[in-house]
This record gives C-alpha cells, structure tokens and sequence, in this order.
C-alpha cells in the first residue's frame, strides 16, 4: 500500500513529463501522437529483473515499480521473440506505432522514478532513447547481424548495462524478459534479441545518408526538380541514380511532387520499362530518391546527337507503350512523358562468359559450336519511363501540368476526362521528335499546328509510322489509340519490324531458357553418375558374388577353355571378402 502510495506521487510529474515525451513523439514521424497514458503502461514484470539482487540492493526494492513487477509477472505472456522483433520497427503498422509511442512515455516514466529515488546513473549505452531527455544525442542502432550486436549478446556486459537500473521501458523489458527465461533456465541464446528500444529517426542522427551510405561518381543531370547524380552504394556495390531536389521541399509545390514521385514509385513497382525505385528519404529538407541507374542516359541526350531510325522508333515505341500500359492499368497516369524523361540501359550480351563455359563444358559432350555463335550478341537497349513527379490517379486527378512541347490542348483547357490519352499525344510527340521533327514548339502557331491534327509527315518514316503517329496526336483524345492498342499494332507485331535488337532481346530469352535447361540435364547427368556409384559401393558380397558368377558364365560360354582358371579366381575373392 505505502509503496503504491509512493507511486501515486509520481502521477503529477509523469504527466509533465509524457508532455515533453509527447513532443518527441511528435518530431519523430515513426511515432504515433495519440499515446495512452504512461502509468498503464508500465511493464511491470520485466522490472523484476532490472531491480538489484536481493543481496546486493535490498533498498532499491522498495521501489513502487519494482512491487508491481512481481503482481504481474504471472500474467505476462511469454512473448519475448515476438516483442524482440518489433523493436526492429518495420513494418510500422498503428500497431507497433502505438507500441513505439508507449515505450517513450514508459521511458519517461521510469527516468522520473530513477531521479524521484535518487538512484545512482551510471554510464550505460542503452536504451538510446532514454537519453534524450537528457539532451543526449542517440549515436547509432543496434543492428542484430553486425558484429556490434555481438556485445549485446554478451551475457555478463548486458546484466550489468542493465541489472540494477530501475527503468521501465518495453525494450528494456524485453531484454529483461530475456534474462528472466534465462535465469528459469531457458538459456543464453534468449539474450540476443536485445535491440536498442527504437531504432533513430533520421533527424536525430544528423548524419547525411547521403553522404553514409554513397559515394558520388558524378552530376548526371538536372531538371527543373531536381539534381540527379550517378552514385556507388558503399555496402552494396552497385550503381544507382540519386535524384535530390534543388530547393528545399518542405511546404512548398516541390514537396507534394516529390512526395508524388516516391508514391508513384511504390506503386508502380518493378516493371522492365519503369525506372526502378529503391527508396527515398529526406535530409536538410532535401528529398532525395534513389532509382536504378540507366547507363544509356536520357532519349533527349541521344536525340540531340542524331534522330532515331524506323527501326529503332519502333523499338522505343514498344517499350514506352509497354510501360504505358503497366502505368494505365493501375489507374495511372505519367503526364510528363517527354524524351527527357525517356531513360535508356544497355546490356552486354547477356551472360555471355556464362555461355562460353557451357559451350567449352558442352564440346565434351559432342555439342561443338551450338553456343559459340550465341555468345556474339550485341548490346541490348531497353528503354524505361523515368521522373514520375507529375504522376496522377485518373479517379481523383490532380494534375500538375508537365512539359508544354508534349501537352495536348485538352490538358491546357482543363479537361482531365481521358488523361490516357494525355499520355499517348505526348508519347505521339516524342516520337516525332526522335523521328527527327524536333525541336518541338513551346508555343505559337507551330505550336498550335501540332495540336490541330497538323503533324507533317516526316520523308524519313514509312506511311504506316506517319499515321501511327498522326493518330497518336490527334486532337480528339478520343481518337487517339490507347497503350494496348499501340502495344498490339501491327506496325510493331510483324516479323519485317522486328529490328536486330528485337531480334537479340528474343534471343536472349531463347538462351536462357537454353541455359535452364542445359543445366538440368548436367544435374541429372551428375545425379545418374552418384547413383551409378552408389550402386557399386553398396553392393554386397553376394551381390559381388552374384555379378562375378554372371560374368564368369558368359565368359566360360565364350571362352570355354579359359573359364575354370577365372572361375577359381573368382572363388577366392568371394572367399577373401567373406572372411
Ligand atoms: N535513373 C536515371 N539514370 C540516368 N540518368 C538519369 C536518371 N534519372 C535522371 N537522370 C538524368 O537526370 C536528368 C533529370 O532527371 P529528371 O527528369 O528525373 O529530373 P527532373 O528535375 O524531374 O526533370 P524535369 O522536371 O525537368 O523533367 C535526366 O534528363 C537524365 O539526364
Ligand atoms: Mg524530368
């Protein structure tokens, strides 16, 4: 009673102090603001084992938490690995937002109940959060795979970090909960799930990502968003494009595009002519996303050097039709198609080494020269659609208008009924541009021709082209044809269209498949041989027997005078192996 008392004390100073846990809260994204009130919260169970040995401390025990520890420590349930899990906070679901957002203020709690029993702090690295309060900066996280989760393993180090300090934080408690099983005998592999209680927000580091995790090759391009540089990632070893706004985006027209971008990005997903996202994140109110890097740069970096042929038009109007489509069929819309947005890679011949070993493996085996010509292929340039900060849903649109050389007129005019249509006129456009009949119009009567149903022809392109693209940037949105239209034209269907690239993009898809199954028959040839093996170790002495008698009798019926000396042989290897 006089304990539960002493607790009740505490009531005044803990709301004050959740107050300014709240505020932490509030700065930390990952941290849900709705937080239950601190008190029925405490864990009390866990503190049983943060509280001194009986022998050592006995004083320290009378504190209210650590009498509320043993009360519940029967109803607990034992769901330590799960608990140790959400420490790592992803996914964040309300629920573990809301768990996140106890754990400050049971924090809060406990460092009142630590300075209200005057208890003696003494340096210890975890939990992180606890400190903050105290104007301590949170260095780093506890990563369970790095060596540095090592120490926390470390039996000893951790009981004393935490053993007799008097704080009631979940995290702690999982730890705690795992030192309890251990001391009921459940063993030290339990310890290893101790994670530091959250894991730091970005802004509490105040260590650029950026900076951290890349290193900068070079400036590869600048938009009127962005800056896009080419950058290595330290651990992993690959090659990324880092697009990172010029201005800071907070509040202003910037953010909402590049929060577009990264939603559109996370919904689009992996599609071969998307660029590919990898993640975003902020820093200095800088937003900064990290997309597949396309080595073969932008269609208006290629185009300002020489126009593309029919052959090559139709190869990128395959494949932008095609990303098209994958956009349009989740209710997307891109509304900034444009060759700057245009992005290029270029593949060697696929798995070309990997294909020379095999040929090499498989002229032993009377395959000569089959896959030799396979390996001479030449590059393969797929073209993916890049810079989704204009992305908008065709059910609730919000359009921001994107470049004007490639906008249809119904866009200017507000009329956002047929946004697929949007984006065939100025995939239309950029055709035409690549063609050769750039540089496209800002405004004027040029302009204006373009939008009227007045594309010229262009002497480079065959009739059907010039149609294909007439149609495309028709004035009545109606009219023009939709990506799977454009996708099963049979410009781009027939066997003549088919450029040399095509052609090597379907072989290489043959050659893969070749490889699958080249490697199967060598598993099964390697299967057939253990077995074969297997077979003669395994046999036994009558087996042997049997087999050498078999032999001995076909050979007496072929070589009649010759048998009874092998057949005496044979007697006495049967008789040596049985003994
Ligand atoms: N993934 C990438 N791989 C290679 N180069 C890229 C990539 N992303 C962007 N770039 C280069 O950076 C330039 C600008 O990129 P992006 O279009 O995404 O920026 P932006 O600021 O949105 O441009 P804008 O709004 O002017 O179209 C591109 O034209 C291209 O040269
Ligand atoms: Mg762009």
């Amino acid at each position: 009673m006089h304990e539960m008392e002493a607790f009740r004390k505490l009531q005044p100073e803990r709301k004050q102090d959740a107050d300014s846990s709240q505020e932490q809260i509030e700065l930390n994204s990952s941290v849900e603001m709705r937080s239950p009130s601190p008190v029925c919260h405490i864990q009390p169970r866990k503190l049983r084992f943060a509280s001194p040995p009986i022998d050592e401390e006995p004083q320290k025990r009378s504190s209210p938490i650590h009498t509320r520890s043993s009360a519940a420590a029967a109803v607990s349930p034992p769901y330590r690995k799960v608990r140790a899990l959400r420490l790592f906070d992803t996914p964040a679901t309300p629920k573990t937002i809301l768990q996140k957002s106890r754990n400050h203020l049971s924090a809060a709690v406990a460092a009142d109940v630590a300075r209200k029993n005057q208890i003696e702090e003494r340096p210890r690295s975890l939990p992180l959060h606890n400190r903050v309060k105290d104007n301590f900066q949170p260095q780093w996280n506890v990563n369970p795979f790095t060596p540095d989760s090592f120490l926390a393993r470390n039996k000893k180090r951790c009981r004393t970090q935490f053993g007799r300090d008097n704080l009631s934080n979940r995290s702690l408690q999982i730890f705690l909960n795992s030192e309890e099983e251990k001391d009921d005998g459940e063993g030290d592999e339990n310890v290893e799930l101790v994670q530091a209680p959250k894991r730091l927000a970005l802004q509490d580091t105040n260590i650029s990502r950026y900076q951290k995790e890349f290193l900068e090759i070079s400036l590869i391009g600048i938009g009127e968003f962005g800056l896009v540089y080419q950058c290595l990632n330290r651990l992993d070893g690959c090659v990324y494009a880092i697009k990172k706004s010029i201005k800071p985006v907070a509040g202003s027209f910037f953010e909402k595009r590049a929060l577009n971008e990264v939603w559109a990005h996370a919904v689009l997903g992996k599609h071969d002519n998307v660029v590919r996202y990898y993640s975003a994140w902020a820093e200095d109110n800088h937003m900064l996303i990290q997309n597949e890097y396309c080595n073969g740069g932008s269609l208006q970096s290629l185009i300002q050097k020489r126009c593309l042929v029919e052959s090559e038009l139709k190869i990128l109007l395959l494949h932008v039709a095609e990303g098209l489509r994958y956009i349009h069929s989740n209710d997307l819309v891109h509304m900034d198609l444009k060759s700057g947005n245009i992005f290029l890679t270029k593949m060697p011949s696929l798995h070309k080494s990997n294909t020379l070993t095999m040929a090499k493996e498989f002229y032993e085996d009377g395959m000569d020269g089959i896959y030799e010509e396979l390996s001479n292929t030449e590059c393969i340039t797929t073209y993916k659609i890049g810079d989704l900060g204009h992305v908008t849903s065709v059910k609730e649109p919000h359009v921001e208008e994107g470049d004007c050389r490639y906008l249809p007129f119904e866009i200017l005019q507000e009329d956002f009924s047929n946004l697929f249509k949007a984006d065939i006129f100025s995939l239309g456009m950029t055709l035409f541009e690549a063609a050769g009949g750039g540089p496209l119009p800002k405004n004027g009567p040029e302009w204006q021709k373009l939008r009227n149903g007045e594309v010229p022809n262009l002497p480079t392109l065959s009739t059907e082209f010039n149609e294909l693209i007439q149609l495309m940037t028709h004035p009545d949105p109606e009219k023009r044809p939709s990506s799977t239209s454009i996708f099963n034209h049979p410009i781009l269907s027939s066997m003549e269209s088919k450029s040399k690239s095509q052609l090597n993009q379907e072989l290489t898809i043959e050659k893969r498949k070749n490889e699958i199954l080249l490697r199967k028959l060598r598993e099964a040839k390697k299967l057939l041989k253990q077995y074969e093996q297997n077979e003669r170790v395994n046999q036994t002495p009558t087996a042997i027997m049997e087999q050498r008698c078999l032999r001995s009798y076909s050979r007496k019926k072929n070589t009649p005078c010759k048998m009874g000396g092998l057949r005496d042989s044979n007697k006495n290897v049967i008789n040596k192996l049985n003994y």
